[in-house]
């Protein structure tokens, strides 16, 4: 038995989410295509021959403005600390940007084994790519590379292989049929704040965290869940419910949906928004989606 701690590391928007859903084969992580969507470490269980791949996706990295982001930061380096081997993801349609090198010059002293995974080579002309290995190679020892699309899936099997080949021997941390350690609660609620991110724009997504109040087997089989929206701002609450409740009522029904297929079971999902001044500098509020 082979098991290992593995850590996503990058930018925002570099793919991760999507790499680790592949990855784990479920829709573990939410994704979108704006910036700073994951805000909290999300374990992925991956199974691969012999070995259980402990992968974690982390925030984003970017300059923090906010206790907030202060707090995604921080637990995405903690992330790349903890792990035994750092997956560094670099998004080959920009390149390597001042980002990725400011991200590589803080790796130099926070992790000893890292391995650089470009990703959406479905999007670029994979000939752009040698002279981006060797920049990155003149930067930072790295152990191995791989050429991925997250989106399609390409190179993500042989990825999968080194990995299981490369960490230690040891006995697997988790059951095998688990596929992350997030409780069912905390999922509901990224869910909803994804359906957030795909359906508001500007500072609205940005402004906006979901807690899951109660959580409740019903006896036919379903669960009822009840998710509160915080918004830091009162126009930003009318925007989320829309004209006649129209946004709640698809934001609602697009996250039943991945719930339903994610629980494997039918959902009953009420959404409440409210406003709450600040809540992006609350310990509280940053403790329940599990930031410290
Ligand atoms: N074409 C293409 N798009 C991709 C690929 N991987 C991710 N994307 C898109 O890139 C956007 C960002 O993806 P995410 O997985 O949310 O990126 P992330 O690195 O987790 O982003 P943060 O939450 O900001 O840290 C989404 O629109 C994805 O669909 C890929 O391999 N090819």
């Amino acid at each position: 038995m082979h098991c290992g701690f593995v850590a996503l590391i990058g930018a925002p928007n570099a793919g991760k989410s999507t790499l680790l859903n592949k990855m784990a084969g479920a829709k573990l992580s939410i994704v979108s295509p704006k910036a700073q969507t994951t805000r909290m470490r999300i374990l992925g269980i991956v199974m691969r021959q012999q070995t259980q791949i402990l992968l974690m996706d982390t925030p984003g990295i970017f300059k923090p403005k906010r206790k907030l982001d202060e707090a995604m930061v921080s637990a995405a380096w903690t992330g790349a600390v903890d792990a035994d081997i750092t997956l560094l993801l670099i998004d080959t349609t920009f390149g390597l940007t001042e980002e990725n090198i400011e991200i590589i010059n803080k790796l130099k002293e926070t992790s000893r084994r890292i391995w650089v995974v470009f990703n959406k080579i479905d999007k670029i002309n994979t000939q752009k790519l040698l002279p981006l290995t060797e920049e990155i190679t003149a930067l930072l020892p790295i152990e191995k590379s791989f050429m991925v699309s997250a989106k399609t899936g390409s190179g993500v099997d042989d990825l999968l292989d080194a990995l299981a080949e490369d960490l230690p021997k040891g006995p697997w941390l988790y059951p095998e049929d688990d596929l992350t350690n997030l409780p069912d609660r905390l999922l509901a609620a990224e869910l909803v704040r994804e359906q957030i991110f795909m359906q508001t724009h500007e500072e609205v997504p940005y402004s906006v965290t979901a807690e899951t109040e109660s959580f409740k087997e019903r006896p036919d089989g379903s669960v009822r869940i009840d998710v509160t929206i915080y918004v830091l701002r009162a126009n930003h609450k009318a925007i989320i419910i829309g004209d006649k409740g129209q946004k709640i009522k698809m934001i609602g029904e697009r996250a039943r949906k991945e719930l339903n297929r994610l629980l494997e079971r039918p959902c009953h999902l009420f959404l409440i928004v409210k406003e709450r001044k600040g809540w992006d500098g609350e310990k509280a509020r940053l403790k329940a989606i599990g930031l410290e």
